[in-house]
C-alpha cells in the first residue's frame, strides 16, 4: 500500500532509492555546497573558527544533509562523499582568505572505512594551501564505535600534523563520555538540546557545569552549539564556556563572515574573565615562505590593499615579518627594484621581530609592544604557540580589549570601594532564582552615618566605608558568596556559605571592636559625638554600629532581584529601629532577632507585626 503523507518512512525509502543516481551524478559535477557557521570567542567577543557545513543543490530534495548523507550511505557512496565535503570546505575556506580555524565533520565510519584516512585527509588539506594547525576534525558522537585502537591512530597521526580534534554532539548519543575518555580531544561541543532555553532550566544549566567542569579538568575546551536567544548567551558566558556557536552569532552562509556582528549579552556581560591572554588576539594571515622573491611579495601586497604585514615563516616557524610600508620605501629608491626584485623576501624582512607568545596576558602583551620609544598603533607583531606561527596580532587590538575590560569593570562597580554595584548584586540574585539555589541576602547600614560625615568630614567618611567593605570582603567566602556596595554606607551581601550566620556576627563583633580608631579620643571615651539632627538641632549620637537585614531565600517566594529588594525593605526597617549594632532575618512569615538570639530567648515578630508597625 503506497503511504500518500509527503514525509512517510515509505515515501522516505523510495526517495532515497531514487536519489542514489542522482547522488551520483552530483558529485560527478561538483554540485556540493559548502557553508561556514562562525564560532565565537565570549573572552576577545570575536569569531576564532568557523565550521564547515555540506549542502545538497538548493532545488534538490538531497540539500538536506541528514538526507544527502543517508543517500550516500544507502549507495555506498558516504567515504567519496565524506572526502568531496572536506575538499570543497578547505578550498572555500583558503579563498575566503578569513582568520581562525576550520571546524569540519568527520564521521567516524570514513575512519574505520578508508585504510588511510589520515594520509588522504593531509593530502586533501596541502593541495588546497589548508594549513593543518588550522584544521579542527569534528568526530560526531552518534557514530562513533568501539574500534577506539583505529581511531586513537587516525588522530594520533593527524595530531602530530597539528590538527585539533573535536567530539561533535556531546550528549546526544551514548558513547560521548567515553570517547572524550579514550580520545582526549581538543574541544567537546555541547549538544544543542542542553543549550536550547538553558536560561530557564536548572537542570540544563547543571548538565553544562559539569561538562564544564570536567572539561577543565581534562585540559579540553567546551564549546555551546545552538545559541540562538540573547538570555541562553548570557547564560553560557556567565558560567564560562569557551566557545558559542548559533544563529545568534550568524547563520550558516557561502561567505564567511570575518566580523560579528554586535552581540548585546556578550558585550554586556558582568564576567571576571581571568585572563584574556594573546592568543584572543591572534588573527591568521597567511604566511609568505622565505624563498618567495621580493616581487612576487609586492605583488601580494598589491592584490590585498589592507594588508600591512605579511609574516615569513618556514615550517611552521616564524623568521621575520615583511611590512608594506617599508618595501614599498625600499623599492622606491633608485636602481633598488632591480637589486631586490629577484631576491628571496629574507633579503628585505624584519628581523629579528617581536615573537609574543598565545599564552601571555594582554598586561604583558601591552607592556611588551609599547616598549619601543614610538610605538604604532597599527603595527603587527607575530604571535606564536609552542614557538609556531599562529597568526598576528596588532598593537590597537591589545590596547581596545584592555580598555574595554577596564570599562566593564569600572561600570558595574563602586568608584570608591571598587566592588560590583547594584547591576551585578541584581544578577547574581536573579541567576540563583533562577537555578533554584538556597541564598542569604543581607543588607548592611551604617547607623547615624550623617551625623559623622557633618563632624568629621567627607574624606574620614570614606575611611569608614572602606573599613567596612574590607571587613565584608575578608569575611564572606570569594567562592561561594557575593559582596556587593549598592551605594553610600549600603552593601548587599548575597552568602551561600553554610556558616553564614556566624560570618555576619564576625563582621558585627569586629565592626564594634574597631569604630573607635576613627574618632577622636575624647568621643571614644565618651561614646558619643554631638551633632545637628534632621531639624538643625544639636543632638547627642552614639558611635556608628551597623544595622544587617537579611533574607531566606527558602521561605521568600520571590521571583526575581526587585522582588528581594522589596522584601527586605521591610526587614530594614525592622533593623533599623533596634539601638546598637543589629542583625534581624526573615524566614518563614517571622522576623527572628538573631542577635538578641543569641542573648536570650528568641524574639519573634510576624509579618503582619511588622508591616503594621512600619
Ligand atoms: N563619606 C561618604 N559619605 C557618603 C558617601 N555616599 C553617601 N554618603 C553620605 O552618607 C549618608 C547616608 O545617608 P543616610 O543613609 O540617611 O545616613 P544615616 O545617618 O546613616 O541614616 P540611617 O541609615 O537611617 O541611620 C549621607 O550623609 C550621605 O551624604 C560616600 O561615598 N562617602
Amino acid at each position: 500500500m503506497s503511504d500518500p503523507r509527503p514525509d512517510s518512512p515509505t515515501l522516505r525509502l523510495r526517495r532515497l532509492d531514487a536519489s542514489a543516481l542522482e547522488l551520483a551524478e552530483l558529485m560527478r559535477e561538483g554540485r556540493i555546497t559548502t557553508l561556514f557557521q562562525p564560532i565565537v570567542d565570549p573572552r576577545s567577543r570575536g569569531i576564532c573558527g568557523y565550521e564547515a557545513l555540506t549542502r545538497g543543490p538548493s532545488d534538490s530534495w538531497l540539500h538536506a544533509p541528514q538526507n544527502l548523507f543517508e543517500a550516500a550511505r544507502r549507495a555506498g557512496l558516504k567515504v567519496e562523499l565524506d572526502f568531496l565535503c572536506m575538499a570543497n570546505a578547505f578550498k572555500r575556506f583558503v579563498a575566503a582568505r578569513v582568520s581562525g580555524q576550520l571546524f569540519i565533520n568527520v564521521s567516524p565510519d570514513t575512519i574505520y572505512e578508508h585504510p588511510n584516512f589520515a594520509q588522504r585527509f593531509v593530502d586533501l588539506a596541502n593541495n588546497s594551501g589548508m594549513r593543518m594547525d588550522r584544521c579542527v576534525i569534528e568526530l560526531t558522537e552518534e557514530s562513533l564505535l568501539e574500534d577506539y585502537d583505529r581511531l586513537r591512530s587516525a588522530m594520533q597521526r593527524l595530531r602530530s600534523e597539528g590538527c585539533a580534534i573535536a567530539i561533535d554532539d556531546l550528549g546526544a548519543g551514548s558513547s560521548g563520555l567515553r570517547a572524550w575518555s579514550e580520545l582526549k580531544p581538543d574541544y567537546v561541543k555541547i549538544d544543542r538540546y542542553f543549550v536550547t532555553g538553558i536560561d530557564a532550566d536548572p537542570t540544563k544549566l547543571e548538565f553544562v557545569r559539569s561538562m564544564l567542569d570536567m572539561g577543565r579538568a581534562m585540559g579540553c575546551r567546551v564549546i555551546a552549539e545552538g545559541v540562538e536567544t540573547e538570555r541562553e548567551c548570557r547564560e553560557l558566558v556567565d558560567l564560562g564556556l569557551d566557545r558559542l556557536q548559533g544563529h545568534l552569532f550568524g547563520r550558516p552562509s557561502a561567505n564567511p563572515v570575518a566580523a560579528l556582528q554586535q552581540v548585546e549579552s556578550l558585550d554586556r556581560s558582568i564576567v571576571t574573565y581571568t585572563a584574556l591572554l594573546a592568543e584572543h588576539i591572534a588573527n591568521y594571515v597567511p604566511p609568505v615562505p622565505p624563498a618567495m622573491r621580493v616581487t612576487e611579495v609586492a605583488e601580494l601586497f598589491r592584490d590585498n590593499p589592507e594588508q600591512l604585514t605579511f609574516p615569513v615563516v618556514e615550517d611552521g616557524k616564524p623568521l621575520g615579518v615583511v611590512r608594506r610600508e617599508r618595501l614599498f620605501d625600499l623599492l622606491a629608491k633608485p636602481l633598488h627594484p632591480e637589486i631586490f626584485n629577484k631576491k628571496p623576501v629574507t633579503a628585505v624582512m624584519e628581523t629579528p621581530t617581536l615573537l609574543i607568545d598565545s599564552q601571555l596576558r594582554l598586561e604583558q602583551v601591552s607592556r611588551l609592544v609599547t616598549q619601543k620609544s614610538r610605538p604604532r598603533l597599527t603595527e603587527e607583531f607575530v604571535i606564536t604557540k609552542d614557538g609556531r606561527y599562529l597568526g598576528l596580532g596588532q598593537t590597537i587590538d591589545v590596547l581596545r580589549l584592555i580598555t574595554e575590560q577596564q570599562l566593564q569593570s569600572a561600570k558595574h562597580s563602586n568608584p570608591l570601594t571598587l566592588l560590583p554595584g547594584n547591576a551585578a548584586v541584581r544578577s547574581s540574585i536573579d541567576k540563583l532564582i533562577e537555578s533554584r539555589k538556597r541564598f542569604i541576602v543581607a543588607y548592611f547600614d551604617l547607623d547615624s552615618f550623617k551625623p559623622y560625615n557633618d563632624v568629621y568630614g567627607y574624606a574620614h567618611g570614606d575611611q569608614v566605608i572602606l573599613h567596612l567593605a574590607g571587613l565584608l570582603s575578608s569575611h564572606f567566602s570569594a567562592r561561594l558568596d557575593f559582596v556587593g556596595h549598592v551605594g553610600g554606607d549600603d552593601f548587599l551581601v548575597v552568602m551561600r556559605s553554610a556558616d553564614w550566620r556566624d560570618r555576619v556576627v564576625n563582621v558585627l563583633n569586629r565592626f564594634a571592636e574597631t569604630v573607635g580608631n576613627f574618632y577622636s579620643p575624647e568621643h571614644a571615651s565618651d561614646q558619643s559625638i554631638t551633632a545637628a539632627d534632621r531639624d538643625g538641632r544639636q543632638r547627642k549620637y552614639p558611635l556608628l554600629t551597623l544595622s544587617v537585614a537579611a533574607l531566606d531565600s527558602e521561605t521568600l517566594g520571590a521571583t526575581s532581584a526587585d522582588a528581594v529588594a522589596h522584601l527586605l525593605a521591610h526587614v530594614k526597617k525592622y533593623a533599623k529601629q533596634q539601638t546598637g549594632n543589629s542583625f534581624v532575618l526573615r524566614s518563614d512569615d517571622r522576623i527572628v532577632d538573631l542577635l538578641a538570639n543569641a542573648r536570650r530567648s528568641s524574639e519573634m515578630l510576624s509579618m503582619d507585626q511588622l508591616v503594621n508597625s512600619a
